[in-house]
């Protein structure tokens, strides 16, 4: 099955206009002001028409309050709302009712324990992004360019709907899919050449080696069926 890759961060034309043509599933777009990939609502409203239809339009924010939420989804008519900061169960709820929006709701790990929290946004949240923990003294909470152990995922439930994230880039997305089997996968600075700028040679980079480890995983997967 083909890998569904989120490209976050975006901020011009041309780097949304290659994530899609590379074949991104869903495009986000950083509502936080601390950010260097932050963007204006009406700037991403306008970024997001150039591929409305062809891939999800995604909102980014983090812990975000009633008017902030209202001017983004009216700027942006977004397809999912990605909830990146300490949005509670109830928030999240909330949310979804007020906007009628699917949510993906990004928790932080760092150890087992931390899949944990999981649990109370089940049957709430419509996907999970895990993220790793921002390391000390960042100001972001996500968009670190760090990951998390991936083998901690080996005890996830089957059931969870999540996507990667935390550092993926180029040389790690491989190993990152061959540990976790991860569906959907995203990433922002491990495709940027400076924080915030898209280098749309390491996004080509990046689908390239989706693509390679998706045939590595199809021939291990053919070669253990026929020795079956
Ligand atoms: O990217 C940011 O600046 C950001 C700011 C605030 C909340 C979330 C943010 N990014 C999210 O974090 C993941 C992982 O980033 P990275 O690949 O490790 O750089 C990113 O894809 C966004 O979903």
């Amino acid at each position: 099955m083909k890998t569904e890759v989120k490209i976050c961060g975006l901020k011009t034309g041309e780097a949304v206009d290659r994530a899609v043509a590379l074949g991104a599933r869903y495009t986000g777009f950083i509502f936080f002001p601390k950010s260097p990939r932050n963007i204006e609502p009406d700037d991403a409203g306008r970024l997001a028409e150039r591929i409305r239809g062809k891939a999800k339009i995604v909102a980014v924010t983090v812990d975000a309050d009633n008017d902030d939420l209202d001017e983004i989804v009216s700027a942006l008519s977004p397809d999912i709302l990605q909830l990146h900061g300490n949005e509670s169960p109830d928030r999240v709820l909330t949310i979804k009712a007020v906007y009628g929006l699917p949510v993906i709701k990004a928790l932080s790990i760092r150890e087992a324990d931390d899949l944990k929290r999981i649990d109370p946004y089940i049957g709430i949240a419509d996907r999970f992004l895990l993220d790793a923990k921002p390391p000390k003294g960042s100001d972001l909470p996500g968009g670190n360019g760090v990951s998390f152990d991936w083998n901690l995922l080996d005890t996830l439930d089957e059931s969870v709907d999540y996507m990667l994230s935390g550092g993926l880039n180029a040389d790690n997305i491989g190993e990152a899919l061959s540990v976790t089997g991860a569906k959907a996968i995203d990433t922002s600075s491990g495709v940027e050449s400076a924080p915030g700028v898209k280098d749309l040679k390491r996004m080509e980079e990046f689908f390239d080696a989706v693509a390679r480890a998706e045939a590595a995983m199809a021939q291990d997967a053919s070669l253990a069926g026929r020795s079956k």
